[in-house]
């Protein structure tokens, strides 16, 4: 079917709702009909993500539905015992979150699976944390992570706690294609299926175990200066109860939540593009922690998987660290503090995207630490933590991107703001007792191992016209790469999915330049964008932004050129 075809199919079948015919039947522009039914939403980074709406490739209560049989139908191929283990369910503050909730335990009800369904809104990670604590097989989440507020998504974790990869997302697309009919996806009365023990509600009990293993996981508790005062904004999100929570009971006392942002708001207000990686997040943060002095300024994005920092500066004003700035002080921190209390296992392995920086390996190998790089997608940098729980090779210490998203330890196997806000504070406050910033701690950082310096670019193209772009940009660049950028020349490149590499398959592309420099390029798996990544190492700050200035020209002229 065409996509004109498919659109009738749903303006016409009794099967599709009157609300959502009418949703269609008011479509007036043929491109956004052809937007929304010329392909089905795919599984990308992080699983289905899509505008909220009627239509093949949208989220709304059928492409839901259908994808939760397709999952229930892979569940069910694994025989009684994976019935019976069951899949927990999460969802964030977004518009339609708890109902696509419902759905999909409705629908996995139906088909016979048990279903643990959270009681109100959950950050992500302790979805994953509640698949291992449970034992389920799998488990769902409701959320668009940080996209804007007219999308929404559908994540699927496996029984180790992190995202499905490949294999199993191709299982269950196969399984959708068999479905064929939306009509033939079975779904259950929500409240029989609850007096059936089909659907059991998880609360409290879970929010508490999963604090308390929190906070065993502090590396020091002395020498902490737990007055160190912290603005923290969850946007509006899922963050504001479990972080604030663990800041307290490790006994930081100096939080300040922002008021405006404390409350769930599906439509983010406040902060428009709820993403913490963007500075404009901090806007509310900012001008609280400038009142209040505070020495810190947190920020977690809405389903509290990544957390943000920014720090006072010398100005009194405040510097806002990156994915690569945060991850790399995590990492030394973490090693310093494990060397030092003799507790860094031989085999201690941090592992981090291949768009990710270098400065974390550095710190790490001095410390006889291994680094391992895997595609963009924390689902991979996960699977090693599950890889080593087989093999025994290594110990999984700490995985980060420069996208913000970090977890310490492998309690929970997907980036967690929650775990990493303690760890931020708990760093923070041990520098402060020594009379240092986290700015100081960086500064040290660079003299010992090199001026590390990054930017990163994302260039929004929306809707298919974008999506070819995209493509097009891609192809170009692929094609024929820059030789040479000032005096840097091109040395090697990596063409992710057409190169064998220890990392797989990815439409992505690095470029090595003779100095050590280095920039890639991919196109986002989340949002409709081309991102671009610029690194390099320099002997002083000022030699490394004007390298970073002079790539980002030449490749951003290069890449805007491709119409
Ligand atoms: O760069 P994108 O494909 O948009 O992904 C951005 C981020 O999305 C999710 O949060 C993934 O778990 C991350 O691993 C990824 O870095």
């Amino acid at each position: 079917m065409d996509y004109m075809e498919k659109y009738k199919m749903w303006v016409e079948d009794p099967y599709f709702d009157e609300q959502t015919k009418l949703e269609l039947k008011n479509l007036t522009d043929e491109k956004e009909i052809e937007d929304r039914f010329f392909k089905d939403l795919e599984f990308g980074t992080a699983g289905l993500r899509g505008k909220i709406g009627a239509g093949t490739n949208r989220m709304n209560v059928y492409t839901v539905s259908l994808a939760t049989q397709g999952l229930a139908s892979t569940i069910l191929k694994r025989g009684e015992e994976a019935k019976k283990r069951g899949v927990a369910i999460a969802y964030d503050v977004r518009m339609y979150s708890d109902k696509f909730a419902e759905i999909a335990a409705r629908v996995l009800a139906a088909n016979g699976i048990k279903v643990y369904l959270f009681d109100g809104i959950r950050p992500t990670p302790m979805l994953s944390y509640t698949i291992r604590k449970l034992g389920t097989i799998s488990g769902i989440v409701i959320t668009a992570s940080h996209n804007p507020k007219d999308y929404n998504g559908y994540k699927v974790y496996w029984e180790e706690g992190s995202q499905i990869l490949d294999e199993i997302a191709d299982e269950i697309l196969s399984e959708i294609s068999k479905i064929g009919h939306y009509k033939n996806v079975k779904m259950m009365n929500f409240d029989e299926a609850k007096d059936k023990g089909l659907i059991e509600i998880l609360g409290k009990e879970i929010d508490d175990q999963y604090t308390r293993e929190i906070l065993n996981m502090a590396i020091n508790d002395e020498n902490v200066d737990k007055d160190i005062k912290i603005v923290y904004t969850p946007l509006n999100g899922t963050g504001n109860k479990p972080v604030r929570r663990v800041l307290k009971e490790r006994g930081f006392n100096n939080i300040i939540v922002v008021p405006e942002q404390e409350n769930p708001d599906p439509t983010f207000a406040t902060v428009g593009y709820p993403n913490p990686e963007d500075t404009k997040a901090f806007k509310y943060a900012r001008e609280l922690g400038l009142r209040e002095k505070a020495d810190l300024l947190l920020a977690t994005d809405p389903d509290s998987d990544r957390v943000a920092v920014a720090v006072m500066n010398d100005n009194g004003d405040y510097t806002y660290l990156n994915g690569n700035q945060t991850g790399a002080l995590l990492v030394n921190y973490i090693v310093t503090q494990r060397h030092a209390k003799n507790d860094l296992s031989s085999n201690a392995a941090i592992v981090k995207s291949i768009v990710t920086g270098d400065l974390g390996k550095a710190v790490a190998k001095k410390y006889g630490v291994t680094t391992f790089e895997t595609l963009t997608g924390f689902k991979n940098i996960c699977a090693k933590a599950n890889e080593w729980d087989i093999t025994g090779e290594y110990k999984f210490l700490f995985g980060y991107e420069e996208s913000i998203g970090y977890v310490y330890q492998d309690l929970v196997r997907d980036k967690d703001a929650i775990v990493s806000s303690m760890i931020i504070a708990e760093m923070a406050g041990y520098y402060k007792n020594k009379g240092m910033s986290l700015l100081d701690v960086l500064e040290n950082m660079y003299s010992e191992y090199g001026y590390y310096a990054e930017k990163q670019i994302s260039i929004v193209l929306e809707g298919i016209e974008g999506q070819y772009r995209i493509k097009r940009m891609m192809d170009d660049i692929r094609h024929q790469p820059i030789m040479s950028i000032g005096e840097m020349m091109l040395k090697d490149t990596i063409d992710y999915l057409r190169d064998e590499t220890d990392a797989g398959k990815s439409n992505v592309l690095r470029f090595f330049l003779d100095d050590g420099s280095w920039y890639a390029i991919r196109p986002s798996g989340t949002e409709p964008k081309i991102k671009i990544y610029i690194y390099t190492v320099a002997d002083t700050k000022e030699n490394a932004n004007e390298k970073i200035e002079l790539i980002e020209k030449v490749v951003l002229h290069r890449i805007e050129s491709v119409n």
